[in-house]
């Protein structure tokens, strides 16, 4: 652990938690365009929060099987640096975003068990990132955010040929077991850092922060 390991928090949508994640020496922000999450922004409030965000973070901007038309009314706006593909984009349509926009593309692949670990050596074949997170429920509204881990030791010690992020149901309370059972140094955390879906908790963002670099007894 320590201070290297690279943290995003998403679906932040006040300037005083952007604030607060940039003096926690945050690497990534997340800004959730998708109409069903809490967290969702439309393009003139994101506009708003990014231009505001001090330098250093990385805005990444989350969509779920945007069109090409949705992406790009987002990026004519919002000055972004990274594009989350959260929902069934296939490697074809990742690698057709990221020539398109020319934007580095992170792929948020959803595990459950162990058939969907071939999917994770697929996509980093064709993303910059992959984001290793929790499959949905079947069902359920929100294909992430949903506050739900998987079996970490499914991909414990496993190492792609792009840089991976750890997501799912990450909290103050697990992140520093998550990290060493999985080796991860990057992690993303949603619902795990808020006190009511969508409203982020400063106590909670400071404490996920302290434990993820191992400054705590967790
Ligand atoms: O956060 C959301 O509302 C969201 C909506 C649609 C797709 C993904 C979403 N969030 C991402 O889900 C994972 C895990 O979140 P959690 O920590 O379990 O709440 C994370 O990568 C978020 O970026």
């Amino acid at each position: 652990m320590g201070t290297d390991i690279r943290i995003k928090i998403c679906g932040l949508h006040t300037r005083a938690a952007i604030a607060q994640a940039a003096s926690l020496g945050v690497a990534y922000i997340g800004l959730v365009f998708f109409p069903k999450s809490p967290r969702h922004l439309d393009i003139e409030e994101a506009r708003a929060l990014a231009l505001d965000t001090p330098p250093g973070m990385a805005k990444v901007a989350l969509t779920v099987n945007a069109e090409d038309a949705a992406i790009e009314a987002i990026l004519n706006r919002v000055p972004i640096d990274m594009l989350q593909l959260h929902g069934a984009e296939t490697p074809g349509r990742v690698a057709e975003v990221r020539a398109r926009f020319g934007l580095p593309v992170m792929k948020a692949v959803g595990v459950a068990g162990a058939e969907d670990l071939p999917a994770l050596d697929a996509y980093a074949r064709v993303a910059d990132q992959i984001l290793v997170d929790a499959k949905p429920p079947k069902g359920a509204d929100l294909p992430g955010g949903n506050g739900l881990a998987f079996d970490w030791q499914l991909i414990a010690k496993r190492r792609w040929a792009v840089p991976w992020m750890l997501a799912g149901g990450l909290t103050p309370e697990n992140v520093a077991a998550a990290i060493r059972l999985t080796g991860a140094r990057q992690v993303d955390v949603s619902s795990g850092v808020e006190s009511a879906p969508g409203i982020k908790d400063a106590d909670k963002m400071a404490r996920f922060v302290a434990a993820a670099r191992g400054e705590t007894d967790a």
